[in-house]
Order: C-alpha cells, then sequence, then structure tokens
C-alpha cells in the first residue's frame, strides 16, 4: 500500500488553500507537486499551498524560531513561492487551533514576509498584523483590452498594483495577467486590484494574483487596496494620529482593513476548514514527475 500524506482544506473569504502539516519538514513539494495539488480537476483544488513547519525544522525559518514555532511556507497554485500570504495566514492559524497547536488569543506565526501575529477571537474571525506597506514612487498603467489606468505600487511585503475602476466588469475575464507599464515596473511579476468605490471607507474589488490566477480574495491585495484609498481620499493616519477603516468586499466575502498611526495595518476576516483527508503520495510523485 502507498504511503499517505494528511492534508486538510480550507479557505479566507473564499481563497481557498490546500493545506499540508509537516511538522519536521520531511514531505518534498517540488513546484510540480504543488501545481498537482492545487489542480480543481485532477488534483485536490486551491489558490494556494499552506505547508505547515516548525521554523525549527526550515532553513528559510530557522532564524526566527525563537519568535514564532510554526512557519508557513506558502506557494501560489502555480508552485511559485509567494513572500506573504494575508488570508492564508488566518487559515494557517484556523489550521494550528484545530489541531490543538493554539488557543484563542494571539499567536505569532513566520512567514517569508517576517514573522506576524494574528489574534483569534471568540466571535470566529482572525485578525492578522500585516507590518506596513510600502508605497514605491513611480507612475504604472495597467489594462485590460482597450482600457487602461493608473495604477497605485503598493508592497505589503508582495508586489501589488491597484487600479480605482468605474466597473468592476471593466475587468474582463481576468483569465491572463493584466498587463503592465512600463515593462521593468514588476521584474518578479504583480497581483493586479481592480477597485470601485461602494461608500465612504467602503471598497469592493476584484484580483488577479500573480501565480494563482483571478481569486475570490487576496488578504494582501485587501490591505493594498486599503491603503491605495485611504491616500487616494487624503487619509494617512501618520499624519493624522487616528486609525483610519476601510471595508473591502471581494467576491468571496468581506474584510475589514485599519491602518493604525504608526502605519502597522489589520486584517480581520474568517477562516475556515471544511475537510481533511490523505493524499495518495505515488499519485503525487507520478504525476510530478511527468
Ligand atoms: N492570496 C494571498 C496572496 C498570495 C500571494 C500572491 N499570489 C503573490 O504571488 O504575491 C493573500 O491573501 O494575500
Amino acid at each position: 500500500m502507498s504511503t499517505r500524506i494528511p492534508f486538510l482544506k480550507g479557505h479566507g473569504t473564499e481563497n481557498d488553500f490546500v493545506i499540508v502539516p509537516d511538522p519536521e519538514n520531511t514531505v518534498e513539494l517540488s513546484p510540480a507537486a504543488v501545481a498537482a495539488l492545487c489542480d480543481r480537476r485532477a488534483g485536490i483544488g486551491g489558490d494556494g499551498l499552506l505547508h505547515v513547519v516548525r521554523s525549527a525544522a526550515h532553513p528559510e525559518a530557522k532564524g526566527m524560531a525563537a519568535e514564532a514555532e510554526w512557519f508557513m511556507d506558502y506557494r501560489n497554485g502555480d508552485g511559485s513561492i509567494a513572500e506573504m500570504c494575508g488570508n492564508g495566514v488566518r487559515v494557517f492559524a484556523r489550521y494550528l487551533q484545530r489541531a490543538g497547536h493554539a488557543a484563542e488569543g494571539d499567536l505569532a506565526i513566520a512567514t517569508r514576509g517576517g514573522v506576524k501575529t494574528v489574534h483569534i477571537s471568540k466571535d470566529g474571525d482572525i485578525t492578522v498584523g500585516m507590518g506596513k506597506a510600502l508605497l514605491p514612487e513611480g507612475d504604472v498603467r495597467v489594462s485590460v483590452g482597450e482600457r487602461s489606468w493608473p495604477a497605485r505600487n503598493v508592497n505589503m511585503g508582495n508586489p501589488h498594483a491597484v487600479a480605482f475602476v468605474e466597473d468592476l466588469e471593466h475587468a474582463g475575464d481576468l483569465l491572463s495577467p493584466p498587463p503592465f507599464s512600463p515593462a521593468t515596473a514588476y521584474p518578479d511579476g504583480v497581483n493586479v486590484e481592480f477597485v470601485v468605490d461602494r461608500g465612504p471607507g467602503h471598497v469592493a474589488m476584484r484580483v488577479h494574483e500573480r501565480g494563482s490566477g483571478e481569486t475570490r480574495s487576496c488578504g494582501t491585495g485587501a490591505c493594498a487596496v486599503a491603503v491605495a484609498a485611504a491616500r487616494r481620499d487624503g487619509a494617512d493616519p501618520a499624519v493624522t494620529g487616528t486609525p483610519v477603516t476601510y471595508t473591502v468586499d471581494v467576491p468571496g466575502g468581506t474584510l475589514v482593513i485599519t491602518e493604525r498611526p504608526g502605519g502597522q495595518i489589520e486584517m480581520t476576516g474568517p477562516a475556515v476548514i471544511v475537510a481533511e483527508g490523505e493524499i495518495d503520495a505515488e499519485w503525487l510523485d507520478d504525476t510530478a514527475a511527468a
């Protein structure tokens, strides 16, 4: 009988993930293996994969082990690596709670974007301290078909281009990455958000994620959108000393983003585990090798 690898499936505002608990980092997850697992027809299906490893057991996270016991080794659905995943880190925390590795309250999680603190609350939502946004200077444009828009360049550990549009339908089918200019703006690719206003402090977005395609939510993207909207609206907590909160509707739900006067951004939203099972290791090896 072939070896079985435990997995779970979870989502945060319908940004969905295959979760592979692997405390001692013994499961080899090549890019091809991750893409096979995230395949929605031939695999389990997911926008990305959360490899759950003890920080001390992962070469990229050893240095964070004193601060955070667990490392979120996040991968995009195409197998590529990203610095950070805002919905993923909440789902990661939910898994740790379910597995008995964490209780309600605060928990530090190591990510490639540094150590993040999540708060698991009684009401079921999970808040994550996302750190500060960087707003690199430079004009960027993104386009879809004949239309193009100026985009705000926001870095949440990973790169985002935020475009305010008149109608979310103008983003089209988002089956391929929206072109951007100048072509040198994002040498490692970019996540692109299309945003419309819904009311004061309230916006809605669609996103094309680097390495995953259009997803029903993106946590880092929602934070980038909230910061871009705040600056557009003339709100900067560093100047006023007052926190600024935006509600961001995504196709899969709603996220609430608050930027504090020190620049720290907090994101609150749901995180759900929906299933668990076992992966056939022989299938995974064969598929990844094909
Ligand atoms: N869905 C995530 C972002 C995942 C990484 C992104 N695709 C990238 O390549 O930067 C989120 O919730 O933040």
